[in-house]
């Protein structure tokens, strides 16, 4: 089952806006304080307030900032932040997928490289704040995948430390190109920290897909306009509505296939890049050893990701590889429905994921290792004979035929 998030910016984004949003339909304040705190101790409060929004009510979340802030960090300086902070992988690598997207940004409209980047006002403790605070409810949510609709960018002119600077400023243009607009509003309706955060959680630009709604959220925006409700709204829902098994038959799900050639990483660090990957959101990552020009032993790296991970994986694959690029192509992935079973075997409950054919029959019955390995463990049985119960215990329980317990001292049971 997948819990979505699509994101409605089609009256702008800001990252205030978005963590809003994501507070009132749901995600709890203490938890993502924990994780604000945890990259800025003691500097910054979090406060969720209602607002009216042209006549909506709306949740605005306001930064205090308890110190003095410089406000004029290089991307070093916030790279080095979050990634001594101690907060999830998850967490950290969807934060710094947005900086280092404001980042390229930043680098672009300014003519530097991105290792001379300023952040004036989006590298302020506020900013943080918000891109860690996004990052954090996201995850507490358990959202599992993202899209968003257009974006509204807005129109006139905005007063930063640039000086003042058309709308939309030109790091939020450089940050919406190649994703749709909704050309409404006037003034400022989305900043460089809505739309990186737009882009950093999502490849995919959509309406409300099809899916079971379990909660929304409205969050407001700093000004109250009449005739257009300065808020970014939030939907999240199951994406398999039909229910816990899909039994509709192999069908093609879109997915990306991120891949490059490396013949100089320490082969030492390649199992935990692997482990970076899989935490980061990839659906599966390998290596195949190659063989390169002049003969240099090497590997490929794979990442097999949904459009909604595949910045942050991207990300993942540049920095803890020493390859100067990634390859990306489309794939159509075909799988049978499954489900999770959970039987008990001596007692022990282990979790089986089972594939069905089109009438619900099962094609194969593949018990939880880990779960395997608790219960072997716990009972003292081997691991050979807990495997071979739980797959003959899915099947007995899925046709009806046996019970969907095992004997507490069963003979081990044939593989099917
Ligand atoms: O802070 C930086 S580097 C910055 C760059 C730009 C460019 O477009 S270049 C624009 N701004 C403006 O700062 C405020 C706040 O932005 P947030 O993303 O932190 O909400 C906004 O008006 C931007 O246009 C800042
Ligand atoms: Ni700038």
């Amino acid at each position: 089952m997948t819990t979505h998030l699509w994101i409605d910016a089609g009256a702008g984004v800001a990252g205030d806006m978005l963590l809003g949003a994501l507070v009132d339909a749901g995600a709890p304040l203490g938890g993502i304080q924990a994780a604000v705190d945890a990259v800025l101790p003691a500097t910054v409060r979090l406060v969720a307030t209602d607002a009216t929004r042209a006549g909506l009510r709306a949740c605005k979340v306001d930064v205090e900032v308890l110190a003095t802030d410089q406000s004029d960090r290089r991307w070093s300086d916030i790279r080095g932040l979050l990634d001594s902070a101690p907060i999830s992988e998850e967490v950290r690598t969807t934060a710094l997928g947005v900086f280092a997207l404001l980042a390229r940004a930043e680098a672009h409209v300014h003519g530097v490289e991105v290792a001379e980047v300023h952040f004036h006002e989006v590298g302020a403790w506020d900013s943080i704040a918000d891109v860690v605070g996004v990052a954090a409810a996201v995850h507490l949510l358990g959202i599992t995948s993202v899209s968003a609709g257009p974006v509204a960018l807005g129109s006139g002119t905005a007063r930063t430390s640039h000086g003042v600077v058309g709308v939309p400023a030109p790091a939020t243009l450089e940050l919406a190109t190649g994703w749709d607009v909704a050309p409404v509003g006037e003034g400022e309706l989305t900043t460089p920290t809505g739309m990186a955060l737009v882009r950093g959680l999502t490849d995919s630009c959509e309406g409300l897909p099809a899916m079971r709604i379990t909660a929304s959220g409205t969050g407001a925006g700093t000004r109250d306009v009449d005739g257009r409700a300065n808020v970014t709204r939030v939907v999240i829902g199951e994406l398999d509505a039909a229910g816990e098994v899909d039994l509709s038959g192999p069908t093609p799900q879109p997915l990306w296939v991120l891949e490059a050639n490396v013949d100089d990483l320490d082969p030492r660090l390649w199992p935990g890049v692997l482990e970076s990957l899989m935490a980061a959101g990839a659906a599966d990552a390998w290596l195949t050893p190659i063989l390169m020009k002049k003969g240099r032993p090497a590997h490929t790296v794979s990442v097999l990701c949904d459009g909604a991970h595949r910045a942050a994986l991207r990300e993942v694959v540049l920095t803890h590889t020493t390859t100067l690029g990634v390859r990306e192509h489309s794939v159509d992935r075909v799988s049978l429905g499954r489900t999770w079973q959970s039987v008990t075997v001596r007692d022990e409950q282990v979790r089986v994921k089972v594939s069905l054919d089109a009438d619900g029959n099962i094609v194969h019955a593949t018990p939880e290792f880990e779960d395997v390995r608790a219960a072997a463990a716990a009972t003292g049985a081997p691991a050979r004979v807990v495997l071979a119960e739980a797959t003959a215990a899915a099947h007995a329980a899925r046709t009806g035929t046996g019970p969907t317990s095992t004997p507490a001292t069963p003979e081990a049971p044939t593989l099917p």
